[in-house]
């Protein structure tokens, strides 16, 4: 039976065996199968087996801390594997070491102590990350030949041939290639993270960085030190540098998430650090330049945006220089069919599981879905589908689309297939995860604060329960 975990393999690489508890057990949620390894050496041997995401620490012989080992082992990484997701972990580093392991190829890095959700977010953008640079077929050549090579490799990625997304292709394209900060505007899962690395991949600075900051996520007591970093003894829990993510991001791209969730208090320090293109660490009273590009994304509409008690003007208007935006996907059900073949033949592969057929009645009442969480929802719909579709064809009922969905009166949608005995909690979790969903518009940063939860413990559930 294929488990309903979003990814396979994680592999931890650490010489302390508290860290690798910790790790195997907070990953454990997401991931198959964690395995661990106490030194570089022994880890190659499940590097050989594709993990989704690789945690590596950066420094092994006692007292180290130029994290030269970690250095080596992430080279050896690489070499064997191209598409390898690894995030560098940088205890009591210094701010260098963050920098060098990006500039060699990590994909991110997490210091230690590390917030459970933190570090949840950042494995989980990377694991994304290699999927989609392995459904591209991207490996070290499409990253060292950066520009020329990535662009149409990563707008591939986004599929689409509505006159929406053809303007989406074509405003990627020019705005690429360019400086332009560049600000996505969508509903949630309607594409906008893709976009964002569409545009890096276009862009002169693609063999350089990707950062996102996922402004939905932080804590506003640790904004400044989360974006600007920090200097050692800062703050009680500050026992070393650290780089921040605008410095992270130097001669790269920074991916503002969420944008339109950044409190109006906060706005002006940001605004300020992207107009004097420097940053000053927290404790520190000196600033550092940076050279960045910024992308920035958000599910706020347009009449949301223009109103300055939510956002201020002077920011949105150093963020948006070109303006993309993302409709959702009922503006552009034309999309629809090519999504799915896409989404059922990957997770056909994925699980193994027979490529059944899509009958043309059970297509039709997908495309007059409402999809209000969009492509994402699509995507979740198609995978569950493919784990519990019992015949040869698939039937509108393997779809999960929600009570009360709107489904084309074509094909009326069954009622949902009645919860497990003895699975009644998981049932009210369903439900009400979906109430909260549904009375948000999807909203996920609103639903995910009316449940309570983190945006990424919602995602979690969403992914869960295929909504
Ligand atoms: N045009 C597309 N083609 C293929 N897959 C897509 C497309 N648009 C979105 N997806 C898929 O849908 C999911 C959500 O996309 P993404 O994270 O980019 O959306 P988002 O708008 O940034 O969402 P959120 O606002 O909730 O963060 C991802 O799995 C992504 O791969």
């Amino acid at each position: 039976m294929p488990s309903s975990r979003p990814y396979a393999l994680a592999l931890v690489i650490d010489d302390d065996p508290d860290i690798l508890v910790a790790a195997q057990m907070l990953l454990h949620d997401l991931f198959d199968d964690v395995v661990t390894a106490a030194s570089p050496d022994a880890a190659m041997a499940s590097v050989a087996r594709s993990p989704d995401v690789i945690l590596l620490d950066g420094n092994f012989a006692r007292g180290a801390t130029n994290a030269a080992e970690g250095f080596r082992c992430l080279d050896a990484i690489l070499a064997t594997d191209p598409d390898a997701a690894v995030v560098l972990i940088t205890a009591h580093s210094g701010v260098q070491v963050a920098v060098e392991a990006m500039k060699r190829g990590a994909t991110d890095f997490v210091s230690k102590p590390w917030s459970h959700d933190r570090l949840l977010t950042t494995v989980r953008t990377a694991a994304n990350l290699r999927q989609s640079r392995r459904q591209l077929g991207q490996g070290e050549g499409a990253r060292s030949q950066g520009a020329a090579a990535a662009p149409t490799a990563a707008a591939l990625s986004l599929l689409g041939d509505s006159p929406a997304m053809r303007r989406v292709h074509s405003l990627i394209a020019r705005a690429g290639p360019t400086q332009a900060n560049v600000m996505i505007l969508g509903e949630n899962g309607t594409g906008k993270e893709l976009v964002a690395r569409a545009i890096h991949a276009a862009s002169r600075r693609a063999a350089a960085p990707l950062v996102t900051v996922d402004l939905g996520a932080v804590a506003e007591t640790l904004f400044d030190s989360e974006l600007f970093g920090h200097v050692k003894g800062a703050f009680t829990d500050a026992r070393g540098d650290s780089i921040g993510r605008l410095r992270a991001a130097d001669g790269g791209t920074l991916f503002l998430d969420e944008v339109g969730n950044l409190p109006l208090h906060l706005q002006p320090k940001l605004l300020t650090a992207l107009e004097q293109r420097r940053v000053t660490p927290v404790g520190s009273s000196r600033s550092e330049a940076i050279d960045v590009r910024v992308i920035a994304a958000t599910n706020l509409d347009h009449a949301r945006l223009a109103d300055d008690r939510v956002f201020r003007q002077d920011l949105l208007f150093r963020l948006n220089t070109v303006e993309i935006e993302l409709p959702p996907l009922r503006e552009r059900r034309e999309d629809i069919p090519a999504l799915l073949a896409h989404y059922l033949r990957h997770y056909e592969q994925r699980y193994a599981a027979p490529e059944r057929a899509l009958p043309p009645e059970v297509l039709a009442a997908l495309v007059a879905h409402d999809w209000p969480g969009n492509v994402r929802a699509l995507r979740h719909a198609a995978e569950r589908a493919v784990i519990l579709a019992p015949g040869d064809a698939y039937q509108i009922d393997d779809f999960p689309l929600g009570r009360g969905a709107a489904v084309a009166p074509v094909v009326a949608a069954p009622p949902p297939a009645p919860a497990p005995a003895g699975l009644n909690l998981d049932r009210l979790e369903r439900e009400t995860v979906e109430a909260a969903l549904r009375k948000h518009s999807y909203n996920i940063s609103q639903a995910a604060t009316e449940l309570g939860l983190s945006r990424f413990a919602l995602y979690r559930r969403m992914e869960k329960h295929g909504l």
